[in-house]
């Protein structure tokens, strides 16, 4: 398969509501698109970083300098291309998982469309559908929130994730669990807590959360060993984790009983996989993080959620979720579950019409 240039479209999708975070609040998603074009197909990937770097060190307009300066014409320069060498190709160049992934999804995409293959039968998916978990962001009120997550319950979502920041954890995970009752629930600090904040967390222990994810800063991989001494609800890692090589470091050091594997943050979806591996022979449970991602991403996504390691509900909400409209046919929720695409590659294709009423910018750069 040899590449014969490469689409960078920049979209912007207005969320249907804000969503808030101990980072911030979004009120649209402004992200970057490929569409890598071959001799025999094309193939489309979906970069995760945010507009601005407060989740991770990665944005957009950096990600696009990074793949136009960089690691588009690393790969243009190879004689062979495959799925399987563009982690190398690209490791010359530190950081930058994000902007990798995408191209290495794209990649990968045209590749087993070319060969008629799904992406959920490469990567092993054993489910031809997966539980869905929906993340809650920080509201301005407890009765907003009962009322947002009453919502979601009511159409179905298996396990609610809600959003924490000091002065925003044991109040809402109270009143959730009240009037809720045994629901599937675990809450996520996107590292707005310290160690010294220990005592605090471990108030949150009686209610009997799945899990606490990312309390403690990215790099704070001791700090987050020594908070699972101190708070008897499981440690879940998302920031943290970059590579199989962290997760097995993290897992060694006691870090975290369960890890959030988003694709983006780690290079890509066979790093991904990998990483999956390394925590099903750890005995560590995985599950699929997102990144408000449109259907492109969120259908890779559900064929990853449909690996056997990954036993708890990911945040592969619907489109709805976050979108009034997506790029692709909508994923729709049905009985909790979401169907792992079956079609060649990634499965599904963004709808030109929508794609273009979204789009805020395209660049093609002919190989
Ligand atoms: C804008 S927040 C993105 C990162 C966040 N993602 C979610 O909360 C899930 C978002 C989704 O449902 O795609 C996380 O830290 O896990
Ligand atoms: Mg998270």
């Amino acid at each position: 398969m040899k590449l014969t240039g490469v689409e960078l479209r920049k979209v912007r999708m207005p969320l249907v509501a804000p969503f808030r975070t101990s980072f911030g609040t979004q009120t649209a998603r402004e992200l970057l698109l490929l569409r890598v074009a071959t001799d025999e197909t094309e193939g489309w990937g979906e970069c995760g970083t945010l507009a601005d770097p407060v989740y991770s060190p990665e944005y957009v307009d950096g990600a696009a300098d990074v793949l136009r300066r960089y690691l588009i014409p690393a790969l243009a320069a190879r004689d062979r291309l495959d799925a399987t060498n563009v982690g190398p190709a690209l490791s010359v160049f530190h950081g930058h998982r994000m902007a990798k992934s995408a191209l290495e999804m794209a990649v990968l995409d045209a590749e087993l469309t070319a060969c008629g293959v799904s992406l959920a039968r490469e990567l092993g998916a054993v489910h031809d559908r997966v539980p869905c978990g929906v993340s809650v962001g920080i509201m301005e009120s407890i009765d907003h929130l009962l009322e947002v997550v009453g919502g979601y319950l009511d159409e179905g979502y298996q396990r609610i994730k809600l959003k924490i920041e000091p002065g925003w954890d044991v109040l809402p995970v109270r009143a959730v669990r009240e009037r809720f009752g045994d629901i599937m629930l675990q809450v996520d600090a996107n590292t707005a807590y310290t160690l010294a904040d220990a005592d605090l967390l471990a108030r949150l222990d009686p209610f009997d959360l799945l899990l606490i994810e990312q309390p403690l800063a990215e790099e704070d991989i001791v700090g987050h060993a020594e908070l699972a001494k101190r708070v008897r609800t499981p440690i879940c890692l998302d920031e943290s984790i970059t590579s199989a090589r962290s997760a097995a470091a993290a897992i060694t050091l006691g870090a975290c009983r369960v890890v959030n594997i988003k694709p983006g943050r780690v290079g890509g979806y066979l790093e991904a996989r990998r990483i999956h591996d390394v925590c099903a022979a750890h005995g560590i449970p995985v599950w699929c993080g997102g990144m408000l991602e449109t259907g492109l991403g969120r259908a890779a996504n559900i064929a990853l959620a449909a690996l056997p390691g990954c036993v708890l509900p990911g945040d592969t909400s619907a489109s709805g979720r976050y979108y009034h409209t997506d790029i692709t046919a909508p994923f729709v929720l049905d009985d909790g579950h979401l169907p792992v695409p079956t079609g060649p590659g990634i499965g599904v294709r963004p709808i030109p019409e929508l794609l273009d009423e979204v789009t805020t910018s395209t660049e093609w750069l002919p190989l």
